[in-house]
């Protein structure tokens, strides 16, 4: 049988230095196998060895905690009616946990009137009614509540869960992309969520009312448990019986070790096989990569690829939690086999009682039905209020975190200065300047930048040319502050970068990616975007899209401008696969539901790639160029023209060259002729460094890399 190890045995006897991760350096972290998982989990020496000293830190991070949960229903009460909800919605709870108990009671009677008729041989009518109508009553009661219960439940969850939901979106909104792809703030961003499909805060309403609701329960039943037991014989310790498997239970559940432990972890897997597995699962299953896979010829190599690697992934390849699942079950074992015996004692110790006084045997054995029926709702019961009691400081630490996720900060720091001090200034462009600037991607070793020193003035073309990787995009990167510099300085206007206020640099320069993507929205949004104070002006938006080259064909499909270039949203199917037969014969075609609905066979409308650099065009014309008002001074543009045809793209160098004198310009590019001509200054890189700069003639007189690459690309016009 598979075991999982700890690695804490192992002492390792590499020192660890200071702020480096050592995974050997067990005094500090330690290691367990689960699976293809390794899980990595921040010891805490001075505590470890204190007797309840883990339960006694989840205690005060439960009071630590308990000031967010008043928060989130002071929040929750300033919602439409919802305090008036959130009281009606506790109250039927609590009224529905008293059900049970008199419906216990009633039960009770009518042993009562068992043993009196086993007794007397005579049977009390009125009173058996009553108690049949009793305990038919509270069934019909439990419903009613229940009903009334999800009715209020609706609107107030869907509120909660929208006013939370909106709180999220606005946390994962503000973020820069250095902390958006930090793996840490991803998983503290995912845990907030969602619990269980409900959102964190509806979550944490209705597990303390039902915890509430099943405290009361308990009380209740016991109290009338105990009551009708009390005189009949080894009624309470068959009932306790009853209760030995839940209460071992509860040993299980006090047992330490809750995993993974409520502190710092990590865990990661090397298993080749299953990354494998995970990367061909995704390659499948992402509609993105299917012309490829097709084209390609790629399915048969791609299936024999997948079998191998989960025949070499093993049995215990699986996700991360079902590994943690898995493991847990394991340890778990010994704990059940003993539980399982400990369920059929009281049907052995009723077995030798009624050896013992035969003549009781009738009374004992509606007794029985009885305490075993009750025990095992009531151990239910106890089972779920001693689970809930257990991930209660979990719960609360996420509503914490729900709070928290909204205060994440940034990794670029906000500076203060206002920029530009005056509008008119940015009118004639900005002028940008790179100090011996050294960068390194946040992860990488190697220097993306080194040494990288120029300067564009108020209104100059500038045109970053060289080889792949050789580092032109980095700098339109940090040019706009998506990462901060590692070494040197950046300067706008004269300014450190870093001192100026990141919303406003960021109004005053435009940007085109050479990786742009479109957002899941219509093209009218996707193109107003660009300009967010003016993203519903049809007119501007129009407009953009002209100077674009965009307008013409937009026109031409059939929604215009609310084209959804992929619709965020799928419709739903039945899973009889089309072309097939129903068990009653009839073919399986969607065309009549399709045609109803107006759904149309694809989600996705799909442009050409220059119609999609033409769209990103606009987008970036939206803010530079559409508006009189416009604050840009600086134009980013990372290959814009690499998907055109060579009319769009002169039309595109030509509306931009107009721009001269008003805006400042850097172009990255492969392409040689129209823009550097033209251009006041080129910046030739090659691996990360500035190698050649200068003008056209400059650099052409100076015969080095780029007079050789110049001479390269016009030979191809030449007879
Ligand atoms: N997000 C990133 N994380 C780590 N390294 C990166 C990242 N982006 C780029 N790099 C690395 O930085 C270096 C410079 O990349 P950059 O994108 O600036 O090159 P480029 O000159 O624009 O290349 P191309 O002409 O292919 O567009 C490359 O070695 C690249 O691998």
């Amino acid at each position: 049988m598979r075991r999982a190890h700890t690695g804490r045995s192992k002492r390792s006897k590499i020192s660890s230095r200071k702020g480096t991760f050592n995974p050997e350096d067990t005094t500090r972290v330690k290691h367990t196998r689960l699976g293809v998982w390794d899980l990595y989990e921040e010891n805490a020496p001075e505590l470890e060895y204190v007797p309840g000293s883990s339960k006694l830190e989840a205690l005060l991070q439960l009071k630590n905690n308990l000031p967010y949960v008043w928060r989130m229903l002071l929040d929750i009460g300033s919602l439409k009616s919802c305090w008036i909800l959130l009281i009606a919605y506790c109250s039927i709870n609590i009224a529905w946990s008293f059900v049970p108990a008199v419906s216990l009671w009633y039960t009770g009677q009518l042993l009562n009137v068992v043993q009196t008729a086993v007794e007397s041989r005579t049977v009390d009518k009125a009173l058996l009614a009553r108690m049949t109508l009793g305990a038919l009553g509270c069934k019909l009661v439990e419903r009613l509540l229940q009903y009334i219960g999800s009715q209020v439940a609706r609107p107030l969850g869907s509120r909660v869960n929208k006013h939370f939901g909106t709180r999220l979106f606005e946390a994962r909104a503000r973020l820069d992309v250095v902390t958006f792809d930090d793996p840490a703030v991803q998983r503290q961003l995912d845990s907030v969520a969602s619990t269980n499909g409900q959102g964190v805060a509806w979550g944490t309403i209705s597990m303390f009312t039902s915890l509430i609701a099943m405290s009361l329960k308990i009380i209740t039943q016991v109290s009338v448990l105990a009551e009708v037991l009390k005189n009949q014989r080894d009624g309470l310790f068959l009932a306790f019986l009853c209760m030995l498997p839940t209460l071992s239970d509860y040993m299980d559940l006090l047992s330490p070790g809750s995993f993974p432990g409520r502190g710092v972890w990590a865990a990661t897997t090397k298993n080749e096989a299953f990354i494998t597995m995970a990367g061909l699962a995704s390659f499948i299953n992402d509609g993105a990569h299917r012309k490829e896979l097709v084209a390609g010829n790629m399915a048969e190599y791609i299936i024999t690829s997948y079998k191998q690697a989960v025949k070499e992934a093993g049995d215990y390849a699986a996700d991360f939690w079902e590994s943690v699942r898995d493991f847990w079950n394991q340890s778990g074992t010994p704990a059940r086999f003993f539980r399982d015996c400990l369920s059929l004692l009281p049907q052995i110790i009723f077995a030798l009682r009624a050896v013992q006084y035969p003549q009781d045997i009738p009374v004992s054995l509606a007794s029985l039905t009885l305490i075993t029926d009750t025990s095992k709702r009531f151990a239910w019961a106890l089972r779920e209020l001693f689970h809930k009691t257990g991930s209660i400081s979990e719960q609360l630490a996420t509503v914490r975190k729900l709070y928290e996720v909204g205060h994440i900060p940034n990794k670029v720091p906000d500076g203060d200065v206002p920029f530009p001090e005056n509008e008119q200034q940015v009118k004639a462009g900005i002028t940008l300047e790179f100090r011996h600037v050294y960068f390194r991607y946040p992860g990488a070793t190697d220097f993306a930048l080194q040494d990288v020193s120029f300067k564009v003035p108020q209104g100059q073309l500038c045109v970053i040319v060289g080889s792949n990787g050789s580092g032109k995009s980095t700098i339109l990167k940090l040019a706009i502050r998506l990462y901060d510099v590692t070494d040197g300085q950046i300067l706008v206007d004269g300014k450190d970068i870093r001192t100026l206020r990141l919303k406003d640099l960021r109004q005053a320069i435009s940007v085109l990616f050479q990786d742009y993507t479109h957002f899941p929205l219509s093209i009218r949004d996707n193109i107003g975007l660009g300009d967010p104070p003016n993203a519903t002006d049809d007119d501007k938006i129009r407009l953009a899209a002209r100077l674009g080259g965009a307008e013409e064909f937009v026109d031409r499909l059939p929604e215009k401008f609310d084209t959804y270039l992929r619709r965020p949203v799928q419709d739903y199917y039945s899973s009889l696969p089309e072309g097939t037969k129903t068990l009653f014969g009839r073919p399986v075609d969607y065309n009549s539901v399709r045609n109803a609905g107006r759904m149309g066979t694809t989600s996705s409308s799909s442009l050409s790639g220059g119609q999609m650099q033409r769209l990103a065009v606009s987008r970036t014309f939206m803010r530079s160029v559409v508006s009189e008002d416009s604050q840009v001074g600086l134009l980013l543009f990372d290959e814009p023209s690499a998907s055109l045809d060579p009319t769009a793209e002169h039309d595109l160098f030509k509306r931009l060259r107009l721009l001269r004198g008003s805006k400042t310009m850097i172009f990255s590019s492969h392409r040689f002729g129209n823009l550097t001509r033209d251009a006041d200054i080129i910046l030739y890189m090659n691996d990360s460094q500035i190698v050649e700069s200068g003008r056209h003639d400059e650099l052409l007189k100076l015969q080095g890399e780029y007079a050789r690459i110049w001479t390269l690309q016009a030979q191809a016009f030449l007879p």
